[in-house]
């Protein structure tokens, strides 16, 4: 008989406080019952941590799991360790059967992220035990004040319950009762008590560590106690729990427990947790061997179990000396060492290093399975300056304590500003492809077949990332080709005119609010066009919305519902992006199961440093922080669109309050002497791209430079979640609101009194001409402050209010090079009125000091807008002039050149790039 094995003659039950897969596996639990007579396991975050965090043991098991289908960070945790514990209770069963269900139990804990929640303990222990189905399993919960009611109704609802973290005696009388009134709600309600096993895990080494650690300090700083404080030394946590077996003895002779005794329920044992001697100048059996009493339970980490084997001491140890125990605990109160206090603080600092664990155990098993995924997962390296780096790494470390992406998933608005952002996160769910239902996407892509051509009329989030997929995945075979109307220009309108029938065409107005101008007056004109027939429109809208009053008056084919709390620039993976996708012949089901591989390497148990969207939101804000806020996007051809949807999510979501991180997409790469130190560089390419030419120079150079490489195409969809998750954290970084675009009514606001008046007057208010040059007109200024107007600009933007054709996005390629190499300063562009919708939330309400140059000019061919005096061209004029007074009332330099002829531009590009 090992001296273990001596302790059950003693009447205290021997459990080992380990699991590990590879000493299940080969047999070394069976070998602890046999040998040393040992009845029980526990298990806690912190032992899965060490057992699954580091090493290759769990590998395998985690593969199996995958390979079955993804699953989050916490799912595959749980899988790995319900096969262990289920491992260990059948291991221990025998021990179980022999003793009736007295002793031969397991302890599996619920998430420490929940321990302060009633509500989700319960429901987790619920399901806990549902899911690892041995009824040797004991849950444990830990005993604080929100734990306690959940331990008494897991009680009542027969499942036997470990209650761990306990500390003080207070608190655990607190969970006796707990115990008993579970099982007399079950008795009230006529079930079975009998067989509901539960121990108290009343923590001991950590209160000495806590106090010893006091005494010495005291001691060094010359108190005038120290030799009474000397003598308490490994003292009080023994001392504290003698009292609690003390109490737990009158508890047993009770009346009330005697009535529930009397019906065959059996006691709730008291467990010493905590054993394992921390302070290596006291016996490594110190606590083993003082804490030997009867219907008790040790649990012992294996070198503690060794040392006892070894050279431990069985005897009735527990109820020795009791009264000298009170006076232990009464010392520590006359010399004010406050075990009330640090008894409540280890409950705190307990729940806190359990929450550590699992967030070090939940990022080993989030970095795992994205080493399962390989190339199923697009990838992002990030090369930052060393104190970014730094403060990047600092960022992830206070987010990681202070559980940003579990708060990110709840909603909760004090990640931000406190206001109502929690309101905006439909988004999540919807990377999940929880906002679309499959099914009628795949009746729209039939019905849509029959059309050669389907027309989008929307913008911003309603256009940029239909567009962004369509031009990079392209119409699926036999499907309409997709345009995207998102303009008042009346040379784009006909340019789309000019390659479709409209009378042939699947026409998708879309609209969340259903009420913003271009796609009204988009609406208005191609339902005339198409013979007033609703048949072959389709309306994407928010419920309740005027578009969806026109679509139903006008018998659309369809109209699909967006969700109210996805704000437009987060809605791709909505039906806003999901109908036109479905509709072109996209495949859907392949994009919102990218999405979804993505929101769960984004989700809420992948703590900051493994979680790839909270990552890059913390470069990205850091980088704002440390003026680097203009995010400067290379793509290779494939992926070119997707920088027009970025732009919108970064500049609408962070560009307000002065702050921002103004987006840089279609602008050539330059050399290091190019730039300013304002630049953060992210790359997208698809594996097998070169690297940009230029991208190495700059990185060397020490400007941060992000790669992102996507295995394939429709990975895209995976990078839409990443961003999204990016740019919310990055807002929570810089300290904004990132769903609300304050800055963007203001523009509306003045167009509409603009096209109000003309309406009535048939007179658009022009400001000043300044000066004439060829065919060039300057307003408020000439070609002089031409010349001066990018000079020392925060950064420099071409707002073109043309036709979006290549011809156009080359000339005004060719002015912002010439800019940017002139003044080292970024250069925006923007074509009008889509900018708007987009960038121009920033560009207004974001950093203040930028000049702009905003282009109109006298189209050759204007469209008539049914019931509207007011032309397609007259309203796009009066968008560029209500925009650039707003820019003006915003502090930025603003000049308007109007170009007098459509194909005057050259003239421009000449003052531009000579100056
Ligand atoms: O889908 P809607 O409501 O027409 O809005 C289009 C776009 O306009 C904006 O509200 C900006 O004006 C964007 O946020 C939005 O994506
Ligand atoms: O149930 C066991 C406890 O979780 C364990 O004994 C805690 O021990 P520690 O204080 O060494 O972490």
């Amino acid at each position: 008989m090992s001296k273990l094995a001596d302790l059950a003659a003693a009447g205290q039950a021997v459990w080992l406080d380990n699991v590990d897969r590879n000493f299940l596996k080969a047999g070394g639990l069976r070998k602890l019952i046999a040998e040393d007579g040992l009845t029980g396991v526990t298990s806690n975050p912190a032992i899965f941590e060490k057992a699954i965090g580091s090493g290759d043991a769990y590998d395998a098991g985690l593969g199996e799991f995958l390979t079955k289908a993804d699953a989050s960070v916490a799912d595959t945790f749980e899988s790995l360790a319900i096969a262990d514990i289920r491992a260990a209770c059948d291991d221990l069963r025998p021990v179980y059967d022999r003793l009736e269900g007295k002793d031969g139990y397991v302890s599996l804990e619920v998430s420490p992220y929940l321990a302060l929640e009633t509500e989700a303990s319960l429901f987790e222990a619920k399901k806990l035990w549902a899911a690892v189905d041995r009824p040797n399993l004991m849950i444990k919960i830990p005993g604080t004040a929100p734990g306690t009611p959940a331990i008494r109704d897991a009680i009542a609802a027969g499942i036997n319950v470990n209650v761990t973290l306990l500390f003080s005696l207070h608190a655990y009388k607190a969970v006796a009762h707990a115990y008993l009134e579970g099982l007399e709600a079950r008795a009230a309600r006529g079930e079975a008590v009998t067989g509901i096993a539960s121990v108290a895990s009343f923590f001991v080494s950590r209160i000495d560590s806590v106090i010893d650690k006091k005494i010495d300090e005291r001691i060094a700083a010359g108190d005038k106690d120290a030799s009474d404080l000397k003598a308490l030394r490994g003292q009080v946590a023994i001392a504290n729990a003698k009292l609690a077996y003390a109490w737990y003895q009158d508890l047993i002779a009770s009346d009330r427990w005697q009535n529930l005794a009397a019906k065959g329920v059996m006691p709730q044992r008291l467990l010493w947790a905590s054993t394992g001697v921390k302070d290596k100048a006291y016996p490594d059996t110190l606590y083993a061997d003082a804490l030997i009493g009867p219907d008790t339970v040790d649990t012992i980490p294996p070198a503690t179990m060794d040392a006892f084997r070894d050279h431990g001491t069985v005897g009735q140890t527990l109820t020795a000396e009791v009264d000298a125990a009170r006076q232990v605990i009464a010392d520590a109160e006359r010399l004010g060492l406050d075990l009330a206090g640090v008894t409540a603080q280890l409950v705190v600092d307990g729940v806190k290093s359990f929450a550590d664990a699992a967030d070090t155990l939940y990022g080993a098993v989030a970095a795992k399975r994205a080493a399962f995924l390989g190339n199923k997962l697009a990838t992002l390296e990030a090369h930052l300056p060393a104190d970014l780096q730094t403060a990047v790494d600092a960022r992830l470390k206070q987010s990681t304590a202070d559980a940003w992406s579990r708060r990110l998933w709840a909603g909760d608005a004090t990640l931000w500003t406190g206001k109502d952002e929690g309101k905006w996160l439909g988004w999540l769910a919807a990377a999940r492809g929880e906002q679309v239902d499959l099914a009628a996407l795949e009746t729209l892509a039939d019905e849509a077949r029959k059309y050669p051509d389907v027309v989008l009329l929307g913008m911003g989030g309603s256009s940029l990332g239909p567009e962004v997929i369509g031009l990079i995945l392209g119409s699926g075979r036999g499907a309409p080709r997709l345009h995207v109307l998102d303009t008042t220009d009346p040379g784009q309108i006909a340019t789309v005119e000019g390659e479709i029938d409209a009378k042939n065409t699947l026409f998708i107005v879309s609209s969340k609010s259903g009420s913003t101008l271009e796609p009204e007056l988009l609406r208005a004109y191609w339902f005339d066009k198409a013979g007033q027939d609703g048949t072959h429109f389709v309306a994407v809208t928010d419920p309740g919305s005027n578009l969806e009053k026109t679509a139903k008056s006008d018998s659309y084919a369809h109209i699909f519902h967006g969700d109210p709390s996805i704000g437009g620039r987060y809605s791709v993976m909505s039906v806003f992006g999901m109908v036109p996708a479905a509709a072109s012949g996209v495949d859907v089901a392949a994009l919102i199961a990218n999405a979804r591989t993505m929101a769960t390497s984004c989700g809420p148990d992948a703590p900051p440093a493994a979680n790839p969207g909270i990552q890059l939101g913390a470069i990205l804000g850091e980088a704002h922080n440390a003026g680097r806020n203009k995010l400067t996007i290379v793509t290779s051809d494939a992926l070119k669109p997707f920088g027009s949807w970025l732009e919108q999510l970064t500049a609408e979501s962070t560009g307000k309050l002065g702050k921002g991180i103004v987006p840089i997409d279609l602008e050539p790469l330059g050399d290091p002497a190019d730039y300013s130190a304002d630049r953060i560089f992210v790359q997208f390419g698809v594996a097998g791209d070169a690297d940009h030419a230029k991208l190495a120079a700059l990185q060397a150079a020490g400007h941060p430079v992000i790669r992102v490489t996507l295995t394939d195409l429709p990975q895209i969809a995976q990078e839409f979640v990443r961003w999204e998750v990016a740019i919310a954290i990055a807002g929570a970084v810089i300290g904004i609101d990132p769903f609300d675009q304050p800055d963007v009514e203001a523009a509306k606001i003045e167009t509409r009194e603009l096209v109000d008046a003309y309406e009535k007057s048939g007179q658009l208010d022009l400001p000043a001409v300044g000066g004439e040059q060829g065919d060039l007109v300057v307003y408020d200024g000439d070609a002089a402050a031409l010349g001066k107007l990018f000079d020392g600009a925060e950064y420099a933007g071409v707002l073109a209010y043309i036709e979006r054709d290549a011809a156009h996005e080359a000339a005004i390629e060719k002015m912002r090079v010439a800019v940017r190499n002139r003044t080292k300063r970024a250069t925006v562009a923007g074509f009008g009125p889509r900018f708007l919708h987009s960038t121009g939330q920033a560009y207004k309400g974001g950093p203040k000091g930028a000049a702009f140059l905003v282009i109109t000019r006298e189209p050759s061919h204007d469209l008539t807008i049914p019931d509207r005096r007011a032309s397609f061209g007259t309203v796009e004029r009066a968008q560029a002039l209500g925009d650039a007074k707003v820019l003006t009332d915003r502090g930025q330099r603003v000049l308007i050149v109007h170009l007098k002829r459509e194909d005057a531009l050259s003239q421009l590009v000449d003052l531009v790039t000579a100056a």
